[in-house]
């Protein structure tokens, strides 16, 4: 019935340079370029039509939904752009670069940092350098809901009204639809989807610019997920 896609946006410039990213809104690399365009050249060999597109607020995951669909000829496809898909909030580590964070911290308190469901990163202060606090585009949003920082127990749980209240209704009226984001929010979907233990989500990784593909039966039941 309907189908789900997700996209990490591709590869960013501070992912070249192995910086924790987060809420920084960093562009994409000529490579990343490049992995969105593959993304929709495949989407299209694939055949696959959407109803809906979905993205965050950051201009790498705007950009990778805008190059696959113009790519597989459906940049007319009505977009939404919302917080609720940004990546998780990396607090005082974005920034800094994840060797020497490792070398600083120690590898294994940067995997924890980076991997575990519910241990939070060193947190920003709302009046921090960086804040997103201080950004306009998260003006209209109640500053309480404005992280410091965020583990991936966090971010799912700001995903899901946009599961519940957008995205699982029109799968269940047989939209499809692409969701264009990045590494941790699209863990988080993911570990929901597929009703993933907060133990094994540390083994689930996504590659940038790789479209992954999910059907669901007509009660939201995965039939099938694949990789392109
Ligand atoms: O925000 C970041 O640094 C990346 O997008 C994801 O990083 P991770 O692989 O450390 O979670």
């Amino acid at each position: 019935m309907a189908k789900l896609v997700l996209i990490r946006h591709g590869q960013s410039e501070w992912n070249l340079s192995n910086q924790f990213t987060g809420w920084v809104d960093v562009d994409l690399s000529e490579e990343g370029v490049e992995q969105a365009k593959n993304a929709g050249r495949a989407i299209k060999k694939a055949g696959l039509e959407f109803d809906y597109a979905y993205t965050s607020v950051l201009k790498r995951a705007i950009k990778t939904l805008h190059y696959a669909l113009e790519e597989s000829d459906q940049i007319w496809v009505p977009e939404t752009k919302t917080w609720r898909l940004n990546e998780r909030h990396y607090g005082a580590l974005q920034g800094q670069n994840k060797q020497e964070a490792a070398d600083k911290f120690g590898a294994d308190q940067v995997h924890t940092w980076r991997r575990s469901y519910d241990v939070l990163p060193p947190l920003l202060d709302a009046s921090d350098e960086g804040s997103a606090a201080q950004d306009r585009r998260y003006s209209n949003l109640d500053p309480k809901l404005i992280p410091g920082g965020e583990n991936l127990k966090v971010t799912l749980e700001r995903v899901m009204p946009l599961w519940e209240d957008e995205i699982a209704p029109k799968l269940l009226d047989g939209k499809n639809i692409i969701i264009a984001a990045h590494g941790n929010s699209l863990r988080a979907l993911s570990k929901y989807i597929e009703e993933i233990s907060d133990d094994d989500i540390i083994n689930l990784e996504m590659a940038t610019g790789q479209p992954v593909v999910y059907d669901f039966d007509e009660k939201l039941n995965v039939l099938g997920k694949e990789k392109y």
